[in-house]
């Protein structure tokens, strides 16, 4: 195995075409829990399944797993099927030449580090390998991930960050080139998680394997990966660079998944190329529409990050500005988050600033973004939630931080 970045001119270590799986439930209702899902990873490649429970993303890694069988598609690994619906191939999962890692490692507690990193050498079926083999490699493993001291210790007797160490070693340990993760980090506290994400990122990119990692945690998954792909009701709504995902979301559900962001929802009035108008509760508002088409009397989102938003005391001369008074100033140590109702509508949104000093509560204020930093997005989108809804009100909406 050799450190990489992920290239595009090499086989894709997973191609998953088109893949269905459905479940029924007690009730009778069927789910599409995998719905036509398509996407690659490169080799070196970490990428992140993204999104709410029953999104469908531990079911799609268990498909690429072998440990659940799709009803509908195809998964290659590096090149080769292990799944086909069309051609009937389905390899069991000990076959796949991959290796999987669950929530907090399942490391055995009664083994030495150095027996759970042989243990699946040992457990391989078919030809055996010579103890002396199994020695050298364990040892490789274990000297690979920068523990070859804690051979003899216990998992109970190592520190989060070690547990880690002996579970990538053991994923390791069998040179596949794919490492599933589970929400590994989901079971351990904020602090330690922080030290182990970056620990593991470090490793990725060091060692070069390829991941496949599912988690709930936006903030994880921006750390991690190379490309995260989101997932809305077994779909994948984007696919893209972590920049991307977060600077240009494709829908709204993605824009309010990832990161806190303010919505106002309005009637576009001018279409200029890509620039439009929408008119809003709290004021007129000039964004950019990143891809998606609008014709003038079409529902719009205008959203923008708080960390973009100003806050001045003097009318700026920014195209998108409104008057508005602060409620709350809260400093939170690395910035300050300002609360401000803006508008005849009184609308409250949300700015960040690295200043604690701006403007007073209950001060009079100017909130202004520039229309390079606001994305209009459209409302009745298929994967919006409000998506047919007659009732969703033409009203702001803050979307809070997760
Ligand atoms: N064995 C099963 N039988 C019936 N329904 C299932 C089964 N496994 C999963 N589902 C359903 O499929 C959908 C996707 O589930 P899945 O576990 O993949 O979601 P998830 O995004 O991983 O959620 P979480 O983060 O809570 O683990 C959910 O609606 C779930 O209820």
């Amino acid at each position: 195995m050799t450190p990489d970045t992920p290239t595009a001119s090499s086989t894709p270590v997973v191609e998953v075409s088109n893949l269905v799986k459905r479940f029924r439930r007690e009730s009778g209702a069927v789910v599409n829990a995998i719905d036509d899902v398509s996407f690659e990873v490169a080799a070196g490649d970490f990428v992140v399944l993204l999104g709410p429970s029953g999104c469908g993303k531990t079911t799609l890694l268990r498909a690429i797993a072998g440990l659940e069988t799709p009803d509908q598609g195809s998964i290659r690994i590096s090149g080769r099927p292990v799944y086909s619906s069309a051609d009937r191939v389905d390899v069991p999962p000990e076959r796949r030449d991959i290796s999987m890692i669950f929530q907090s490692y399942a490391l055995w507690p009664h083994m030495t580090a150095f027996k759970n990193v042989a243990y699946p050498l040992q457990s391989r079926r078919g030809r055996k390998i010579a103890k002396d083999d199994i020695a050298r490699r364990v040892r490789q493993a274990l000297e690979l991930v920068g523990v070859g001291e804690l051979e003899k210790q216990y998992p109970g007797q190592m520190s989060g960050g070690q547990q880690q160490r002996i579970a990538l070693a053991r994923a390791l340990v069998n040179n596949d080139e794919l490492v599933l993760f589970d929400e590994p980090l989901s079971n351990v506290d904020a602090k330690v998680r922080e030290q182990l994400r970056f620990e593991l990122v470090s490793m990725q990119r060091k060692l070069g394997f390829s991941a496949l990692f599912v988690t709930h945690d936006q903030t994880e998954a921006m750390e991690l990966a190379h490309r995260i792909a989101v997932l809305d009701s077994g779909r994948i709504v984007q696919f893209g660079s972590p920049q991307e995902i977060y600077h240009r979301p494709a829908t709204r559900y993605v824009a309010k998944f990832i990161g806190a962001i303010n919505e106002v929802v309005g009637t576009v009035t001018t279409v200029d190329g890509g620039s439009v108008v929408v008119d809003s509760p709290y004021g007129k508002f000039v964004g950019a529409t990143v891809g998606h088409r609008f014709s003038v009397g079409d529902r719009a989102a205008a959203m923008w990050r708080p960390e973009r938003g100003r806050l001045t005391q003097d009318e700026p001369r920014t195209v998108n500005r409104w008057p508005g008074r602060v409620k709350a100033p809260l400093f939170v140590g690395s910035h300050t988050e300002y609360l401000v109702s803006v508008g005849a509508s009184q609308t409250d949104v949300r700015l960040w600033s690295p200043r604690s000093d701006l403007v007073a509560a209950g001060s009079e204020a100017w909130v202004s973004v520039d229309a390079d930093d606001v994305l209009v997005l459209p409302v009745d989108e298929p994967a919006d939630p409000a998506a047919g809804s007659t009732s969703v009100p033409v009203a702001p909406v803050m979307v809070p931080a997760s």
